[in-house]
């Protein structure tokens, strides 16, 4: 991309910031532009930025980055911010598999993510996937709109109960977590799940339900923590995978691991494509009619690995988990805040996980970072908690 087309604004501000994308909302925009930055957003039809591409937006001048999943941020980039002046970059996602953090350390560059105001959005999604698989809802409308209904009949698109069933999570993080509390709160069921660290909020959270169920003279709901994955694939009904994507959870799910798992039960994944081996999976698929999957990522994304798309018990999104609305905006209000907070010297906010105050619209956001992760390794400074002001 010799010549890229951008729109700009503030073109006289101190610092040049670069979003890669445009994004939703204006409130990035204002963020940006409050903090006295010329902001350049790419708006080139091409979906995925190629390296060169952004080496092309980057320039000779740039101060900070705003990029996107998609794209991948290693060495040749960020030895090219650095050059041009840069000091900040920041994913407009939570995840950030696509980023070198090592790299960006080397040339002393922020990555920022955008912690917290998706968790509750890709939580829902999952759970969407979660019923559809469930209860075959795509076959059946794919039947409905190609008129082959002709009558109620007592086998038709039977599907499973989640009543009652045990749920798995793999990664019960800040997603993880919010899925399985409305997996258990919604649907009742009991919770099986495997994480490296144990999520107390979780468990309290299932024991005072299943407190409250029993007050009301109903079966309580129950919850255990897994020493392994193979332990949640045997056990639970549905596994819904929420881990990040590093070299621990690559290929996670294999063939080994799905022979493990119920002849019946319903694997969702909304956290990244290669935490399951697509091939293995298709394959699993194929021999197993019965067993269903949800997937909003895939291995090779944007593409399918082959024969996944024509499988009527694959329920396939095109990762789609953070898009409402009010997420997306807040995703891109978190990653200029991020940029900008870097460029103007403030310190790294005391906790990622609590970044509401930097969404309310009528009010100016804290004095801070919202969530840097190489803040540590920077030796950035680190803001104290309001009420220590
Ligand atoms: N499909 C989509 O649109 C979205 C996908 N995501 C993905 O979801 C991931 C999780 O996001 P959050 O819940 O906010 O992050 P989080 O950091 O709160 O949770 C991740 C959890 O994975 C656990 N984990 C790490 N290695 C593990 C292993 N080997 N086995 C089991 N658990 C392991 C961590 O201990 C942590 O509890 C993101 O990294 C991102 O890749 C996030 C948002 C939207
Ligand atoms: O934030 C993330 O990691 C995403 O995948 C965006 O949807």
């Amino acid at each position: 991309m010799a010549a890229y087309s951008v729109q700009v604004f503030n073109a006289a501000g101190k610092f040049r910031v670069v979003s890669t994308k445009p994004m939703p909302g204006q409130q990035w925009i204002r963020a940006l532009v409050n903090a006295g930055c010329r902001v350049e957003v790419c708006t080139s039809q091409k979906t995925i930025l190629s390296v060169d591409d952004i080496l092309s937006l980057i320039g000779s001048k740039c101060d900070g980055v705003i990029g996107q999943l998609t794209e991948d941020w290693g060495e040749t980039l960020f030895s090219a911010l650095k050059k041009a002046g840069g000091t900040a970059f920041s994913n407009m996602a939570v995840g950030y598999n696509n980023v070198d953090v090592e790299a960006a350390n080397k040339y002393g560059i922020a990555v920022g993510n955008t912690p917290g105001v998706l968790t509750e959005t890709t939580a829902e999604l999952a759970a969407a996937l979660t019923l559809s698989a469930a209860r075959r809802v795509v076959e059946a409308d794919d039947f409905m709109r190609a008129g082959k209904y002709d009558g109620w009949l007592p086998n038709l698109f039977v599907g499973n109960l989640l009543k009652g069933q045990t749920v798995g999570i793999i990664g019960a993080g800040r997603i993880g977590s919010a899925y399985a509390r409305m997996m258990v709160e919604g649907f009742k069921m009991n919770v099986i799940y495997y994480d490296l660290y144990q999520s107390k909020f979780l468990e309290n959270f299932v024991t005072a339900y299943g407190n409250f169920l029993k007050s009301q003279g109903e079966t309580p709901v129950t919850w255990k923590r897994a020493s392994s994955p193979e332990e949640v694939l045997k056990e639970a009904d549905v596994v819904s995978l929420h881990p990040v994507l590093d070299k621990t959870t690559y290929h996670l799910i294999n063939t080994e691991r799905l022979a493990l798992m119920k002849k019946e039960a319903v694997l969702v994944n909304a956290s990244r494509g290669p935490v399951i081996d697509e091939e293995a999976l298709v394959k699993h698929l194929k021999a197993n009619p019965m067993f269903r999957v949800g997937l909003d990522v895939f291995e090779d994304e944007p593409y399918m690995k082959p024969g996944l798309g024509e499988l009527p018990n694959a329920v396939v999104v095109p990762h789609i988990a953070s898009a409402s609305k009010w997420t997306r905006e807040g995703m891109a209000t978190l990653a200029a805040l991020n940029v900008a907070g870097k460029l103007q010297g403030l310190p790294v906010w005391h906790n990622s996980n609590m970044v509401l105050p930097f969404l309310d619209e009528n009010v100016p956001p804290p004095k801070a970072c919202p969530s840097i992760v190489n803040a540590k390794a920077l030796g950035l400074q680190v803001a104290p908690p309001p009420s220590k002001l």
